[in-house]
Formats: structure tokens, sequence, C-alpha cells
């Protein structure tokens, strides 16, 4: 089935902020995470922007594939609030096309492409210089729409309670409303 944006969804051009504060992709309370900023665009579709950090090095000067990996799957995470659903990456396939450089700005778009009951179908890419710029890394993912209780029954009770009680309204609502 072809994805319906939310009514209440983000203009396109508005930031989505974080979704949580300690997230590794998007948090600004991690020191060493990635700090990826998200902003709508039309439909169901996103762009968010990455910069390479020392601390994000595999090769030397080189960022790691892992992190990569965690640039693209934060990226596709956020397009579930454009549905308001909360979902959880099932799948995530990977292809790096360029190494990507620390100091390097990753410019990423993505999209979904496809919902299907509780499976959520999208695709990234991540460019260097630029939107237009050439293809660094690609991926392929697949969410699947879990209950608030996913989180209340497999995360940490301490990090659960502090999550429940973040004074961040839009935070708040992003981790728990489910197609409100
Ligand atoms: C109360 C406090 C809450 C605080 C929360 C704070 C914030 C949270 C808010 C929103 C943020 C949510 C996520 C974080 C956002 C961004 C970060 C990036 C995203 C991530 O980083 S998130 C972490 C990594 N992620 C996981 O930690 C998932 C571990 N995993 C599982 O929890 C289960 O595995 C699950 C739930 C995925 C499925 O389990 P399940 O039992 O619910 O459902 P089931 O297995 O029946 O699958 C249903 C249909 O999906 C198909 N399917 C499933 N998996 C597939 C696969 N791999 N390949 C192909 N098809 C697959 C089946 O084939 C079936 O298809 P069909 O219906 O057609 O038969």
């Amino acid at each position: 089935m072809k994805p319906v944006r939310h009514p209440d969804a983000p203009a396109p051009g508005d930031p989505l902020g974080a979704h949580y504060e300690h997230c590794f992709g998007c948090g600004p309370g991690q020191p060493h995470g990635l700090h990826l900023e998200a902003r709508a665009g039309e439909g169901v579709a996103l762009t968010a922007e990455f910069t390479v950090q020392p601390a994000h090095q595999g090769a030397p000067g080189l960022a790691h594939g892992g992190v990569l990996a965690t640039a693209l799957d934060e990226t596709l995470g956020s397009l579930n609030w454009l549905l308001r659903t909360v979902a959880v990456t099932g799948r995530l396939e990977t292809d790096y096309v360029r190494p990507v450089p620390v100091g390097t700005t990753l410019h990423l778009a993505a999209e979904v492409t496809a919902v299907a009951g509780r499976k959520i179908y999208s695709r990234a890419v991540g460019r260097l210089d630029g939107p237009d710029g050439p293809v660094a890394v690609r991926a392929d993912a697949l969410f699947v729409e879990v209950k608030v209780d996913h989180f209340i029954d497999h995360g940490r009770p301490e990090e659960i309670q502090a999550a429940m009680s973040d004074p961040d309204q839009v935070r708040r609502a992003r981790a728990f409303e489910v197609n409100p």
C-alpha cells in the first residue's frame, strides 16, 4: 500500500528534532553520538545531515561503516514520525559506494516506499559535498510497527522512566504517541 503522510506531520522544511535525548543517532545529550538532524520533506520523505567526527572513525580518517549504517538507520527511523507510527528496524541492507572522510557532512534523503500491515518499507541515500553530490551510501529497510510496550518490556526501567518524564513534549509525543 502507498504510504500516507499523517495530517499532523511536521510541515516540509521543519526540523524533526530528536526522538530521545540520549539516542546515539540524534540525541543532543549523547557526547559521541551522530547528532543527526532531520527535516520533513514532501509526502513521506525527509532529508538529514550528519557530520563525521573523529570519534566516528573506522580506518584512519574515514567513517566506520557501522556508524554510516547508524546514520542510515536513524534517518530511515525518523520517517516513522511522518506516519505517526512507532516502529523499530527489522532489516537494514546497506551499500557502501564511496569512503566517507572525517569532517565530511553526509547529506541523506529517505522515503517510505510502501506500508503493508505493520511493515514499513523505506530507502535512503547519503551523498557527499551536498544534496546533489556523489552517492556514498544507500540502504533499503524494513521497519516493523510496535506498541510502546515494546520499550517498556525490553528497555531498562531507569531509562524508560526518565524518557516518560522528559519535559520536551514533542520528544515525549514522538516516543509514545501511536496514531493519535
Ligand atoms: C515507554 C518508553 C518508551 C521510550 C521510547 C523512546 C523512543 C522510542 C520512540 C520511537 C523510536 C523508535 C525507534 C528508535 C528510532 C530510531 C532508531 C533507529 C531505529 C532502530 O535502530 S530500532 C532498534 C533496532 N531494532 C530492534 O531492536 C528490533 C528487534 N526486533 C524485534 O523486536 C522484533 O523482531 C520485531 C518487532 C522487529 C518483529 O517482531 P514481532 O514479533 O513483533 O513481529 P513478527 O516477527 O511477527 O514480524 C512482523 C512482520 O514483519 C516481518 N519481519 C520481521 N522481521 C523481519 C526481517 N528481519 N526481515 C524480513 N521480514 C521481517 C515478519 O515476517 C512479519 O511479516 P508478516 O506479517 O508478513 O508475516
